[in-house]
């Protein structure tokens, strides 16, 4: 296996006496898909808020190729190169796709500025380069609210890739998009992962979309991993099946 660009190692939260995180180690490697499933309340967004700073942990750290990022701002760990899907709210739902777009962009460079023009012909080639990256090219003049859902997912997507990540954690791709869109915003996703070259660790309650595009699964239950391997694996695995798939 190929080095890790992400180690936790013994993290700890309690929330009011609820172990969110009980001595959680993981290590994410450079190319993988990696997939966390486990139980409504098992401590999986937890642990995406310890990598992105939201939460800091009573004790273990965060190592991000080599520096320790535990205790860094969202805002310092998201310019080294860890983006969040899903993360930012839709404040410009009334906007077309590719304005959100060049707004992202424009957050990325620091210009949050009245003074600054927001389009720019870079920009909106970048905007451009994006929404086609993620397969919305054609939707670069719609509304954002009067997108299909699977489509909104892809912007949300276009939107933290704005930030060029390394590394992209996504907290359930395919909650709210229909039976029909899963797949299709699945493989967009996969297509732009593999074009960039991004690391993606995803919170999925969906298990076929886990079995047909996880490289590796980790298995929560509460606030630690009880099981991992791949797809074949943990499925196969009796206990996973009757505590997180739901099939004796
Ligand atoms: N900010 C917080 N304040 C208080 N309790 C919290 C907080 N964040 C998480 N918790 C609690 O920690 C536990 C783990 O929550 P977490 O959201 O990480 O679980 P999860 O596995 O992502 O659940 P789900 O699948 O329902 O999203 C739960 O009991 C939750 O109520």
């Amino acid at each position: 296996m190929t080095r890790p660009i992400l180690e936790a190692k013994g993290l700890h939260v309690s929330f009011n006496g609820v172990r969110a995180a009980d001595d959680v180690s993981i290590a994410v490697h450079d190319g993988e898909f990696l997939a966390i499933i486990g139980p409504n309340g098992s401590g999986k967004t937890t642990l995406l808020n310890i990598c992105t700073g939201y939460i800091r942990p009573s004790s273990g750290s965060v190592v991000l190729d080599g520096h320790d990022i535990t205790r860094l701002s969202p805002r310092a760990i998201a310019r080294r190169g860890v983006a969040r899907a899903f993360q930012i709210p839709q404040l410009f739902s009334a906007q077309r796709v590719i304005d959100n777009m060049m707004l992202a962009l424009a957050a990325t460079d620091g210009l949050w500025s009245v003074v600054q023009p927001l389009e720019t012909a870079s920009r909106r080639d970048e905007a451009r380069a994006l929404l086609e990256l993620v397969g919305l090219a054609d939707d670069a003049g719609r509304i954002s609210s009067k997108l299909p859902e699977g489509h909104r997912k892809l912007m949300d997507i276009a939107v933290a890739l704005a930030l060029k990540p390394r590394l992209l954690l996504l907290d359930e791709p395919t909650s709210g998009v229909s039976a029909l869109e899963r797949f299709p915003l699945m493989e967009a996703l996969m297509s732009a992962l593999r074009q960039r070259r991004i690391t993606a660790l995803f919170v999925e309650h969906d298990m076929d979309v886990v079995a047909r595009y996880a490289s590796r699964v980790l298995v929560w239950s509460a606030g630690n991993i009880m099981a991992e391997g791949r797809p074949d694996e943990v499925f196969s695995n009796a206990q996973v099946r009757q505590r997180v798939v739901g099939v004796a």
